[in-house]
């Protein structure tokens, strides 16, 4: 398969007045084309800083240390700013976390999807017209109503609309961060159906951000899980579910319920994530491990093939 973004040994640090935090270390994965790959992790791992140094989005004090992140031949972390600008939208866009904030209240929705239109394609205004509609048709929202104002639409359509206008310039990479947050379960669950749908509609390659581990390994055919700015495990669904090589991927597993495991007694993984600020030397998991062994605490293990498709940073088994 094709990959269409590719990073490799990502590490972004935050240089604060207590510290420096060592947000995002050595991570490395790709994305294939067409395919929904889940960057999972807990509150504060770095999924967010992995996207914003990918995207040149990052703000002071946050600064890219090393690494690549290679789309279309070009590496993003390096390439001068206005080509990345012109990048954006076009190539690579983003469902923010939150519609509310992403959206301007005082443009119809449907003035603000053409605009973005305008603003990065050469077309007529007829033309960008045109492709709000069947933008909004395809994300669930009647085209009569881009002449509504964002406060006119429930937060679950509000969301649609947010997802539309990620789309509005034919993206090959949308990534949603956290896009469903803030929304009941059930809109939740409409807003992520809408997502997929799309993937396959439209053959993107979708990177999903969330905490949310039932409803990732539901809808992603590859996860990617963090933990304490590290990439720990990276996989097919299948091969995380049916063996899950990290003990912090076991952990997370154990402490999910299971649809069709009622009796399921679910348990939680003792401990809380290390400071970023001067974390452990060796594996930063090391403190909640329950099979650490002095090599763990050090050397930082690395990432290795478990089988095609599957890897683990654990020295266990290795
Ligand atoms: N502007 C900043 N200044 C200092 N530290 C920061 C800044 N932004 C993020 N961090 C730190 O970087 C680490 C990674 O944060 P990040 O927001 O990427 O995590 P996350 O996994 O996306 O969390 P969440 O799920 O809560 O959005 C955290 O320890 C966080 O405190």
């Amino acid at each position: 398969m094709d990959k269409v973004l590719v990073v490799e040994n990502l590490h972004t640090h935050f240089f604060t007045e207590n510290g420096v935090v060592e947000a995002v270390e050595d991570v490395s994965f790709h994305l294939e084309k067409g395919e929904m790959l889940g960057l999972i992790g807990e509150s504060g791992c770095g999924k967010t800083t992995v996207i914003q140094s990918i995207l040149r989005l990052l703000e002071y004090p946050g600064k890219v240390m090393k690494g690549k992140a290679v789309m279309n031949g070009i590496d993003l972390l390096h390439a001068p700013m206005d080509q990345i600008e012109k990048l954006r939208w076009k190539t690579i866009s983003v469902i923010p976390q939150s519609a509310m904030n992403a959206l301007n209240p005082v443009m119809t929705v449907g003035d603000q999807i053409v605009e973005a239109i305008l603003l990065h394609e050469e077309v007529t205004k007829d033309e960008a017209i045109k492709r709000t509609e069947y933008l909004l048709e395809i994300v669930g929202i009647p085209k009569q109503r881009r002449k509504s104002y964002p406060h006119e639409f429930s937060g679950g359509m509000k969301q649609r609309v947010a997802i539309a206008m990620a789309l509005a310039c034919q993206p090959q990479i949308v990534i949603s961060d956290e896009s469903t947050t803030g929304l009941d379960v059930l809109t939740q669950a409409q807003v992520i159906a809408v997502i997929k749908d799309l993937q396959k509609k439209m053959d993107l390659s979708i990177i999903l951000i969330s905490h949310d581990l039932p409803m990732v390994t539901a809808i992603c055919e590859r996860v990617a899980i963090m933990y304490a700015g590290k990439l720990v495990e990276w996989a097919t669904t299948q091969q995380l579910l049916n063996n899950p090589q990290h003990p912090y991927s076991q952990g997370l597993l154990a402490a999910t319920p299971d649809i069709n495991n009622l009796d399921k007694v679910c348990k939680s993984i003792p401990g809380t994530v290390p400071m970023l600020i001067d974390p452990p030397k060796g594996c930063r998991f090391q403190t909640r491990c329950p099979s650490v062994m002095d090599k763990c605490k050090q050397q930082v293990p690395v990432m290795r093939k478990v089988q095609e498709g599957h890897y683990v940073s654990c020295f266990l088994g290795g």
